[in-house]
């Protein structure tokens, strides 16, 4: 908000007053009774309680436990109800500045709305910056629910469904992760480039039928600049608050934001764009590589008026950089972010990764890698991948939805146009459901008297929620075991200073632990010639 100029600021706080008062006015013929959520104050509701300065997902997790003392009075304004002990609410919604959002932080919340009541809670907030002056509508991520959605949502699944990852992506995915563990062998002090390669080197082989050779890829380096130029959380800017705003002319006092938005909108195109002239010129010269963008461009479907070129890079675009995410970090930094976390937490947890270490020499011995057809009989190390997506949420907040109608729920009205919150890291810490949730325990998920079924698997939750749940999780989640499976089996991983490791998980869309001290030390002998020697 900064590097807005004052007068940007004079004009938003005149139009925010202006519909403050609107707002209040409003409200005094509200009888409805909503959610619980913070006291509001006068004229800017609770424009103070939404988290700013990052980590929204511990702020929000401490506002839902207050507010197990809150309660909406029938004017739907919400106060504090002193010396009463309420367990914590799991639905809490607060307004500013005629904006409202839900937070939902149980599962179960999470499944009456946005799973059963998929029809009116999949859209996407309004986002002025990013999608109205940078451009980003075309992306999947952002895109409001309607039938241009459904056409690319429907496609994106499909190329992503269990069937096509296990048929046609496999092979990607083994050949990228053979190569991660052998550049593991030969530097494997560059652990965090080398993960970072290899899950962008897979997504950019299956989405453009391109092969990344180094972190230096020219399309890699298009992507990387648009993450440089746009670091603002979508929806965090004044101007998504106050959207009349856009408005103001770039050659006027404090429109300096236009041209921002065209350089943006500039590098959007070129990281989208590029690739896929790249694949059309391939196609062209007749070296078709097998790719998803190169399957859209050759198929029939029907595309609600879409024009062919325009779907195909789109559906390109999205699968790549992931709009949303790609403010922080491109979609494949989801991955890279669960991976690290495993590696950290074989190096705290040396328990775990023997107990892992024996099932592999048990069920694949020492003369041969793991592979995917091994998975069903290594349960431990299949609980050791999701406790990876448990432990550390690597998107503590998902991707927000919207509502497309007015709703009741509990007896509480929820209005069309709310912006809800799946608080991802709240429901895979929830002491209700995962006991001792900070530690890192596999075993979690096996039958117990407590959990005869086990603890549930939090793939419920990691990857979202109903019509807008990841399209990429079975891509995402192949791509972490068999590389956890690998580095387990060839290398023992720990830390060699044997102080605690002081880490920081970094705030935003996707959370992505600090450097932090390993080893990697080949497990047996013979292991890298294992690797050097694998053929597919
Ligand atoms: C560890 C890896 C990953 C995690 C934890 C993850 C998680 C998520 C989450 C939480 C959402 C928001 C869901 C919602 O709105 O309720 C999402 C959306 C999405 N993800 Fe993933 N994701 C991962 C990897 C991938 C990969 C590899 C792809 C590539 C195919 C992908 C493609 C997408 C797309 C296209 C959406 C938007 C779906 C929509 O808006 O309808 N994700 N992901």
């Amino acid at each position: 908000m900064g590097s807005y100029p004052d007068t940007l600021l004079r004009v938003a706080g005149g139009f925010a007053i202006a519909l403050l008062v609107i707002v209040v006015l409003r409200r005094g013929h509200d009888s409805r009774v909503y959610p619980p959520g913070p006291p509001r104050r006068f004229l800017v509701g609770n424009l103070g309680d939404i988290p700013h300065g990052g980590y929204a997902w511990k702020s929000y997790l401490e506002i839902s436990k207050r507010c197990g003392t809150c309660r909406s009075d029938s004017q739907g304004v919400s106060m504090m109800i002193a010396n009463q002990a309420f367990a914590a609410s799991d639905v809490v919604y607060l307004t500013a500045v005629g904006s409202k959002r839900l937070v939902l932080s149980s599962f179960e919340a999470a499944r009456d709305l946005l799973d059963r009541k998929g029809a009116i809670y999949s859209s996407r907030p309004r986002l002025v910056v990013k999608n109205e002056l940078r451009g980003w509508d075309w992306s999947l991520i952002l895109m409001a629910y309607g039938k241009v959605f459904l056409a690319y949502r429907r496609t994106i699944q499909q190329e992503f469904a269990h069937p096509m990852v296990v048929t046609s992506y496999r092979p990607t995915i083994i050949r990228e992760s053979i190569s991660l563990i052998r550049r593991l062998f030969q530097t494997p002090g560059d652990m965090a480039q080398h993960l970072k390669q290899m899950a962008g080197a897979a997504i950019m082989m299956v989405t453009y039928g391109h092969q990344v050779n180094s972190v230096n890829d020219e399309f890699v380096a298009l992507a990387e600049a648009v993450r440089k130029n746009d670091k603002e959380a979508p929806g965090s800017a004044i101007i998504d608050l106050i959207p009349i705003c856009k408005y103001v002319p770039a050659w006027s006092p404090g429109g300096g934001f236009q041209r921002t938005a065209l350089y943006a909108r500039k590098l959007a195109w070129n990281m989208r764009y590029v690739p896929f002239q790249a694949l059309k010129a391939k196609i062209a010269s007749g070296t078709f590589p097998d790719s998803m963008v190169g399957r859209l461009l050759q198929s029939d479907s029907s595309l609600e008026g879409i024009d062919k070129d325009d779907f195909a890079m789109n559906c390109g675009g999205v699968v790549y950089s992931g709009a949303l995410f790609s403010v922080l970090y491109g979609i494949s930094h989801l991955t890279l972010a669960a991976l690290l976390n495993f590696v950290l937490a074989m190096t705290l947890y040396p328990d775990v990764q023997q107990h892992a270490q024996k099932e592999l020499d048990d069920v694949v011995g020492r003369d041969r890698l793991p592979t995917f057809e091994d998975r069903d009989r290594l349960p431990y190390v299949a609980n050791i991948v999701k406790e990876t997506f448990r432990w550390k949420a690597v998107s503590p907040l998902g991707v927000p939805h919207a509502t497309t109608e007015d709703d009741t729920y509990r007896g509480m009205f929820i209005p069309k146009g709310t912006t809800v919150i799946a608080n991802i890291y709240a429901m895979l810490h929830d002491e209700n459901v995962y006991k001792n949730p900070t530690e890192f325990r596999p075993g979690r998920y096996e039958p117990s008297p407590e959990a005869p079924m086990g603890e549930p698997d939090p793939a419920r939750v990691t990857f979202g929620f109903g019509r807008r749940t990841c399209p990429g999780r079975f891509f995402a989640d192949e791509s972490v075991w068999l590389t956890a499976a690998l580095m387990l089996h060839t290398f023992d991983i720990s830390n060699p200073t044997g102080a605690p490791s002081q880490v920081e998980w970094s705030s935003g869309l996707v959370s992505i632990p600090s450097d932090f001290p390993f080893k990697l030390s080949p497990r047996f002998f013979g292991a890298e010639d294992l690797v050097a020697s694998f053929e597919q």
